[in-house]
């Protein structure tokens, strides 16, 4: 999944995308694009404040279109080592 989201140039993506019908979703906003995140069944505990921008999305790259968002976000997900962690 990251060798696709950066072959792709994409900042996340999520297993579905690929056809892995898992909850696990990866994603790298470092500029230097070497700091993955590995989120597996990923779960929201909060959430904070709305807002949204004009996004793509890597499976339907000819399209745009605004996606209301949370401003932030608490999430607890399994790393790639089954550990446990919430930011
Ligand atoms: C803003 S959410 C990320 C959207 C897109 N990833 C999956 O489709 C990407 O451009 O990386």
């Amino acid at each position: 999944m990251l060798e696709t989201m950066y072959a792709e140039e994409g900042i996340g993506l999520a297993a579905v995308q690929v056809n892995i019908l898992q909850r696990i979703v990866v994603i790298d906003v470092s500029g230097k694009r070497n700091e993955p995140l590995i989120l597996i069944n990923p779960v929201l505990t909060n959430k904070f404040g709305a807002t949204g921008i004009e996004e793509g999305c890597l499976s339907v790259p000819e399209s745009r279109a605004f996606v209301p968002r949370a401003e932030s976000v608490t999430v607890t997900a399994l790393d790639r080592d089954n550990n446990e962690f919430t930011l």
